[in-house]
């Protein structure tokens, strides 16, 4: 076992321990400009920078799984990127789970860049989990699927995304190949959950996650919910595009216990001494 996985275990089954022992409840960390003002900050790289610490210190204890967003930060340069690497570093120390929205995607020798800067456990940006795009084919992400692994990180993998103007492409039917009649969102399902059969094995989660958006109807991408046994999947769309943490069990059946239900600019709106209020009621809301 190399060394990184061994000293960290299997980001499926972090996952699903923090999940037990707390809620799937995704906190996002997205420093939108009117938030910074919102919290008397500047929109510069020390804003970025307190804004994430900030939002760090209101997840811990309370939440289990961040998600900070890269181009939020990345806005602000080389200066903005160094505030990034330490909300991600302060985040993991905390205890808490880090996924970072990077939404990379690339030919599988680029996508080694993007391992090394996101996922290697020395990275600059190490995570415990990115979001990756798989629309240059599913197969471009193996070599970031299997590196991933190897340093105990997982990965999310766009499937049906939260946006309306995603329907037509996600739905698109796969023609040939051993998804052939499949939408390629539910084609990108079922990759996620080959990669999970040894994990549903063993009660566990797969390391290999999708992105599929509350707000979309799972049907309408021709994906069931029992498609997705021992996939994690990361669910934005609660809050501000709409969906309600109250109604994870209707959109997801039987997929529910497995969702990160995500939310960013809803619990981020607001003073800042209510945000640890905010978590707390969104943890209800959404239940176990
Ligand atoms: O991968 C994501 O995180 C993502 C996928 C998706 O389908 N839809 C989506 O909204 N997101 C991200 O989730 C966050 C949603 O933010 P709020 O709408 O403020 O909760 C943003 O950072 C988006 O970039």
């Amino acid at each position: 076992m190399p060394e990184a996985l061994a000293e960290r275990g299997r980001f499926g089954d972090r996952l699903a321990a923090a999940i037990a022992a707390s809620t799937g409840l995704c906190f996002g960390i997205d420093p939108h400009p009117a938030l910074l003002a919102g919290w008397d900050l500047a929109d510069d790289a020390d804003g970025v920078r307190d804004f994430g610490l900030r939002a760090v210190e209101g997840a811990t204890g309370r939440v289990a799984i961040v998600k900070p967003q890269v181009a939020l930060f990345e806005r602000h340069g080389a200066a903005g990127l160094a505030a990034l690497a330490e909300v991600l570093a302060a985040a993991r120390a905390a205890g808490l789970i880090v996924i970072a929205d990077t939404k990379r995607g690339d030919i599988g020798s680029t996508m080694d860049g993007y391992s090394a800067a996101w996922v290697d456990a020395d990275a600059p940006f190490a995570s415990d989990a990115v979001t990756l795009s798989p629309y240059l084919g599913f197969g471009s992400l193996s070599g970031a699927i299997a590196r991933a692994g190897e340093s105990g990180a997982g990965v999310f993998v766009l499937a049906a995304t939260s946006n309306p103007e995603a329907r037509d492409a996600q739905t698109a039917t796969v023609r040939t190949g051993q998804h052939r009649g499949r939408t390629l969102a539910a084609a990108n399902v079922a990759e996620a959950a080959a990669h999970a059969r040894g994990a549903v094995e063993r009660g566990s989660l797969g390391d290999v996650g999708v992105v599929i958006g509350a707000t979309v109807r799972l049907l309408d991408y021709g994906i069931e919910p029992a498609d997705l046994a021992g996939v994690p999947v990361l669910a934005p769309g609660f809050g501000a595009q709409g969906a309600r943490l109250g109604d994870v069990r209707s959109i997801f059946g039987v997929a529910a216990p497995q969702v990160l239900a995500s939310s960013s600019r809803e619990l981020l709106a607001g003073p800042l001494a209510e945000l640890g209020d905010r978590l707390v009621a969104a943890t209800a809301e959404l239940g176990r």
